[in-house]
């Protein structure tokens, strides 16, 4: 398993598929060792959701969409939201990746929890922003929020990733 540089990152933004689409400016998005997803939407998270073996009995809360200000800036109060990023995201057959909150949502006291990328999924991705910081944090819209980390897998898999969030969010 090989951690991805910017080198390898920016053949990748080439091919096809792109590995990340509709970045806002792909260079500022490009770091050492990852790649950088922008804020599009915050929602809030409204009820209960559910998860169970099989998916069959699984449910999602709900949410609504939270607006920014005319100068682009939200003001979140304690609490936690979901998160809407610009890109897409088309992960090839033999890579995977993780991501990482900006150390500076850290050192203002908010994160975000987010899961692994799965070879073959493409999408628009969503994660959690828990702010902690009980004076509230704000948000620029297009604001860099998370790193992406892209590892390379031993060998391609047979079945790329073909759960109910592919192509999510993408219109
Ligand atoms: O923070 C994250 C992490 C991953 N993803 C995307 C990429 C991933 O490939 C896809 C599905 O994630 P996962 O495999 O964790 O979904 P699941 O909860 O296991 O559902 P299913 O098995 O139905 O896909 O969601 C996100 O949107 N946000």
């Amino acid at each position: 398993m090989t951690l991805l540089s910017s080198t390898e990152l920016k053949k990748l933004i080439q091919a096809k598929p792109p590995l990340l689409e509709n970045a806002i400016d792909i260079e500022t998005q490009t770091q050492p060792n990852g790649l950088e997803l922008t804020l599009k939407e915050v929602k809030t998270i409204e009820g209960s959701g559910a998860v169970d073996f099989d998916n069959s009995e699984r449910k999602l809360p709900d949410g609504k969409t939270l607006e920014f200000g005319n100068d682009g800036w939200i003001h979140l109060p304690e609490g936690i939201y979901k998160v809407l990023f610009n890109e897409i995201v088309n992960i090839p057959m033999n890579l995977a990746a993780i991501a990482k909150p900006r150390s500076t949502l850290i050192r203002c006291g908010a994160t975000l929890e987010t899961a692994v990328w799965d070879a073959g999924y493409s999408g628009r991705s969503e994660s959690m922003l828990v702010v902690y910081n009980t004076a509230g944090f704000r948000l620029k819209k297009d604001a860099r929020i998370m790193q992406l980390l892209f590892y390379t897998l031993d060998g391609e898999v047979e079945n790329g990733y073909s759960g109910i969030y592919q192509n999510e969010n993408i219109k």
